[in-house]
């Protein structure tokens, strides 16, 4: 279930100029820092970080402003921390005491703020977001910087990780209790990804064009992600009213069963349906997301395969394998309908998941489309799996295909 409100707190906290919490992946680092708009740093603010978070200080700054002021980074940093040379405003004496890093924090903060107003080395070190933010970097630098940006404020943000009464940065029990001692809102990275990817156009149209097929004439867009980097095909007919209810198919690609008619699975069946549907039903969209192998990618689905022929199911394969179940997700495909102005749709799945996404971000689903599936003996096991453990409804063609599941 996706919060829409997701963040609320979180915002409405840092436009008061207060702290929030945020924790990063218990796969990354899995520590929480304290976060704080660098431009509402007062002594009293600093003092409290400084008391008690007490990891290092830091503030967070995007691209922009390391441009203006002018800020090296030393280290080569393509995927770790870009800090900058450390900095004290020039009007700070030793910069050390909560009064003066207060000082040169704000002063990151004044967009009127050049170079020379700052000395270095300093006590207070800046430390560079990537470009893209959370979307391509999961640290504490871009989240702070990324949350000044979601709630409009300047791009800065005092950041220090939080350390318990030892020293260990990995106790989760004493930020709780930091954070209710204190009522500061908690949130992670992977929230603050969520509501960029629901709230943000994920991707950019590209191109588009006829494309007449042997089904009928359509016509085509190319869509890409320029964060994935992935490319997603659209087809809708030629005459398309999207204030009207849409004919929906949001389809992931399937190298072996769309181009290939592989026997193992149902997707061509779905597609060339769905093709079919488009030639013969107006207001239809087909959304082909390059998401293969639900989001493993080829080689991976192909080495699941191998599992498979050892008795696995798909879904025990994908684990195996090292993954979960199933990676894909669908927040492409929803601003791909936001693009076209689509909110009323016909959904063509079996899926469930692809049901309730959409319904959660505010997609009217009228009707949903049933596909109907013919039942081979190697796309038994697949179709039963689906049906079994992530609650399919799939239409099955022919009699009596379920007693030999
Ligand atoms: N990892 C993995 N992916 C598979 C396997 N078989 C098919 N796929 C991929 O599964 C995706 C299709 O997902 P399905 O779960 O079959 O169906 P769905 O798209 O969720 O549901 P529908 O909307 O009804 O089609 C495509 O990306 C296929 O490449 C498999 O055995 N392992
Ligand atoms: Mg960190
Ligand atoms: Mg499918
Ligand atoms: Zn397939």
């Amino acid at each position: 279930m996706i919060d829409m409100y997701v963040l609320k707190d979180v915002i409405e906290n840092l436009k008061n100029g207060e702290f929030v919490i945020v924790f990063d992946s218990q796969n990354r680092e899995d520590e929480a820092d304290l976060i704080l708009p660098a431009q509402f740093s007062t002594p009293d603010k600093i003092s409290f970080v400084l008391n008690h978070a007490k990891g290092m200080f830091c503030v967070a700054i995007d691209k922009e402003i390391q441009r203006r002021l002018n800020l090296y980074v030393p280290y080569n940093t393509q995927d770790s921390c870009a800090f900058t040379v450390t900095v004290d405003h020039k009007d700070t004496k030793t910069g050390i005491t909560a009064i003066e890093r207060s000082k040169t924090s704000k002063e990151l903060a004044n967009p009127n703020a050049m170079a020379s107003d700052f000395k270095i080395p300093g006590h207070v070190n800046p430390v560079v977001a990537h470009e893209g933010g959370v979307l391509t970097r999961k640290g504490h630098t871009e989240a702070a910087v990324e949350l000044c940006r979601i709630s409009k404020l300047f791009p800065a943000a005092v950041m220090i990780e939080i350390l318990d009464e030892k020293g260990d940065s990995h106790n989760k029990e004493y930020v709780k209790s930091l954070a209710k001692k204190f009522s500061i809102p908690i949130t992670t990275i992977d929230e603050i990804e969520k509501y960029i990817l629901l709230n943000q156009p994920t991707v950019q149209k590209e191109a588009e064009a006829d494309l007449p097929t042997q089904y009928g004439k359509f016509k085509i867009f190319a869509f890409k992600n320029h964060f994935s980097q992935k490319e997603h095909a659209v087809l809708i007919n030629q005459t398309f009213n999207p204030s009207q209810p849409v004919n929906v198919r949001i389809h992931s690609s399937c190298k072996t069963g769309d181009v290939f008619h592989s026997l193992r699975c149902d997707c061509h069946q779905q597609l060339e349906f769905f093709l079919q549907f488009m030639a013969e039903n107006k207001n239809c969209m087909l959304i082909y997301l390059d998401q293969e192998g639900r989001g493993i990618g080829f080689a991976n689905k192909i080495k699941a395969y191998a599992f498979q022929e050892q008795g696995f199911d798909t879904y025990e394969a994908n684990n195996l394998l090292g993954f979960d179940d199933d990676l894909r997700d669908y927040f492409d495909a929803l601003h791909i309908l936001r693009f076209f102005g689509i909110s009323k749709i016909n959904l063509a799945t079996s899926n469930p998941e692809k049901v309730s996404f959409l319904q959660d971000c505010g997609i009217e689903i009228l009707k949903r489309i049933s596909i109907p599936i013919v039942i081979n003996p190697y796309n038994r096991k697949y179709i039963h799996s689906k049906i079994l453990k992530k609650k399919h409804e799939i239409l099955i063609k022919g009699e009596g295909v379920f007693e030999n599941f």
